[in-house]
C-alpha cells in the first residue's frame, strides 16, 4: 500500500499517475486535511483520506509531497510511527536525505526523489537518490513505482538541485515559451485557439525530434535555419535581448533556490 502525504500539485499529479498506469483506489491512500479536498480526492479518484499516523499504519511506501518548509514538522510526526519496514520518498525540493533520516530517527529506508508533473500523463521524469539505509532493493522498489508514471534516473545526491532546477522546475520553462508564442501569434491577429494548438503541436514534435534523434539540440535548431531567412531572422533577436543568458540565470537561480531550501 502506498500512502500518498500532501495532496497538493505534485502529490495529486502522482496519484493521478499511478491510478492511471496499474495501480487501483485500493492500492493508494492520501493525507489531506482538508475535508472539501479530500471529498474531491474520493470522488475524483476513489482513494481514501487518513491520517498520517493512519497512513504510516497502513502503507509501507509513504510518498512525502508537502513543501520543504513543512518538511520538518512532518518528519517529527513520522518519527517513531514510521521504522525499518517502511520506505519513505521524498520528493521536496532541497530537502537533503541527511535532514530527513535525522527528523525520521532509527533506521528507516530514504530515497529523494525529484519528479516533475508529466507525471499525471504518465510522462514524467524522475531523478532518485538514496539515503544511507535505503538498500538496493529499496531503490529498485521506488524506481520501479516512478517508472509507472514515466522516465527514471538515478543520481548522485550532489546532483539533485540541478535536477530540480532543469526538470522538476522545466515544465514551467517550457509553458512559459508556450504561452509567449501564443500570445505573439495572438498579437499578430491570429484566433487563439488555433494558435495554441500549433504552438502545442510544435512543442511536442520538436521534443519527439529531440528525444528519439539524441542530438544535441543546436544541429537539430540548425536545420530549422534556413540561411537568410525568418528563423535567422527571429535567434538573432533573441541572442541580441540576451535570452540565452537569462535563461541561464534563471536555471541557475532555480538551483539556488533549492540549495537555499536545503538550509530550512
Ligand atoms: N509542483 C511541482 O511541479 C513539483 C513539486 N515538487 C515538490 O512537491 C512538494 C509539494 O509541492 P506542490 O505540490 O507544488 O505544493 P502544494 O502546496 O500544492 O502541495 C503541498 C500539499 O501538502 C499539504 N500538507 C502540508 N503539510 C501537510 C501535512 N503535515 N500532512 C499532509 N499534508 C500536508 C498541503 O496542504 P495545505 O495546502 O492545506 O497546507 C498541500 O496540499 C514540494 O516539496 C515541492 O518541492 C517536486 C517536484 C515538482
Ligand atoms: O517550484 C518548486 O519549488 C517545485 C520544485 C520543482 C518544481 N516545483
Amino acid at each position: 500500500m502506498i500512502a500518498i502525504v500532501g495532496a497538493g500539485k505534485m502529490g495529486e499529479a502522482l496519484l493521478a499517475g499511478f491510478l492511471g498506469t496499474g495501480y487501483t483506489p485500493a492500492d493508494v491512500l492520501v493525507t489531506e486535511s482538508r475535508r472539501e479536498h479530500a471529498q474531491d480526492l474520493w470522488e475524483r479518484f476513489g482513494v481514501e483520506s487518513v491520517d498520517v499516523a493512519t497512513a504510516a499504519r497502513r502503507a509501507d511506501t509513504l510518498v512525502l509531497a508537502v513543501k520543504p518548509q513543512d518538511m520538518v514538522a512532518l518528519l517529527n510526526e513520522l518519527s517513531g510511527v514510521v521504522d525499518s519496514r517502511h520506505l519513505v520518498i521524498s520528493v521536496a525540493a532541497g530537502v537533503t536525505t541527511d535532514v530527513l533520516e535525522k527528523h525520521l530517527g532509527g533506521e528507516v529506508a530514504v530515497v529523494r526523489a525529484m519528479p516533475n508533473t508529466p507525471a499525471l500523463r504518465g510522462v514524467g521524469m524522475t531523478a532518485l537518490a538514496a539515503g544511507t539505509h535505503a538498500t538496493a532493493e529499496a531503490l529498485d522498489r521506488t524506481e520501479r513505482l516512478l517508472r509507472t508514471v514515466g522516465d527514471v534516473v538515478r543520481v548522485q545526491e550532489r546532483h539533485m538541485d540541478t535536477v530540480t532546477a532543469i526538470s522538476g522546475s522545466g515544465p514551467a520553462y517550457i509553458y512559459f515559451v508556450a504561452e509567449t508564442m501564443v500570445e505573439a501569434g495572438v498579437a499578430m491577429g491570429m484566433p487563439r485557439d488555433i494558435a495554441q494548438h500549433l504552438v502545442s503541436q510544435t512543442i511536442t514534435g520538436a521534443a519527439e525530434m529531440l528525444r528519439e534523434s539524441g542530438e544535441h539540440p543546436v544541429m537539430l535548431r540548425e536545420a530549422v535555419t534556413s540561411p537568410g531567412g525568418t528563423t535567422a531572422a527571429a535567434l538573432r533577436e533573441l541572442e541580441r535581448d540576451g535570452v540565452r543568458a537569462a535563461f541561464t540565470n534563471a536555471i541557475e537561480a532555480a538551483g539556488n533556490r533549492s540549495r537555499q531550501l536545503s538550509e530550512g
